[in-house]
């Protein structure tokens, strides 16, 4: 499903993020990126998404070389994958229904249908008290609920998130990777980049570990 062959990045002449990384991903894994502060762990995430684009190597993402992918191509690309970025990203003047409904209606489904369907996903990650509320409104945990909510709706084929657990209190932690192990048994392949070393442990899933842009690790769980 994710194949990264070689792959470097670098931001501008002098700042490589990225050194010779190669992995594999099966279709319906769950796994961990994880290494300290820097060491690449969005980098990753980046260029699966085609945020950001590769300066050597290969990668295929659900069939698509990264690589030579086209800005053409990009939207439909992405169709197949849901991404929670480390700062929720959230429309502060649109209700929280309307924020994940959003992600529905650009795809061109109907206002109604969006907010039909962004009504039931709100449900299934816990709040179905709180469709009528802004952002603001919500705490830390809840508003990454709703950029889970978000990610998830169009039911991608690939989840990608970049420290969803960031600012969360332990509970809370636990109970949002409850959340991504039921999205993963539902089919979803999860990749999580987090530093939440004793998170990562409790939960017994691959971990692919970072140093300084090489990756030095490929930890399965027996
Ligand atoms: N847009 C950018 N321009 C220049 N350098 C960048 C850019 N984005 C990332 N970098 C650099 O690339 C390296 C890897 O950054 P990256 O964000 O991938 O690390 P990370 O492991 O996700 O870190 P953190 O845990 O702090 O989020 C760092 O040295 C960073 O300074």
């Amino acid at each position: 499903m994710i194949t990264f062959n070689r792959v470097s990045k670098s931001y501008g002449k002098h700042n490589k993020a990225l050194s010779d990384v190669s992995f594999e991903v099966d279709a319906g894994e769950m796994l961990f990126l994880t290494g300290h502060s820097g060491a690449g762990k969005t980098s990753i995430l980046k260029l699966i998404m085609r945020i950001e684009t590769i300066s050597y190597g290969q990668a295929e993402v659900n069939g698509h070389n990264i690589r030579h992918l086209s800005d053409a191509a990009l939207p439909h690309y992405r169709r197949d994958l849901g991404m929670i970025f480390q700062d929720h990203r959230l429309l502060e003047n649109r209700t929280i229904l309307d924020n994940v409904a959003m992600s529905m209606w650009l795809r061109g489904f109907t206002v109604k249908e969006s907010r039909k369907q962004a009504r039931v996903i709100l449900g299934q990650v816990g709040l179905a008290e709180k469709t009528r509320f802004y952002p603001s409104q919500l705490s830390s945990g809840q508003q990454q609920r709703v950029g889970i909510a978000r990610a998830i709706i169009s039911k991608p084929a690939i989840l990608l998130a970049d420290e969803p657990t960031g600012n969360l209190d332990p509970d809370l932690s636990l109970e949002l990777m409850d959340l991504f192990m039921r999205i993963n048994a539902n089919g979803t392949t999860v990749v999580i980049a987090s530093h939440d070393l004793i998170l990562i442990k409790r939960l017994r899933k691959r971990v692919l570990v970072l140093d300084s842009g090489q990756l030095i690790d490929d930890y399965r769980p027996s």
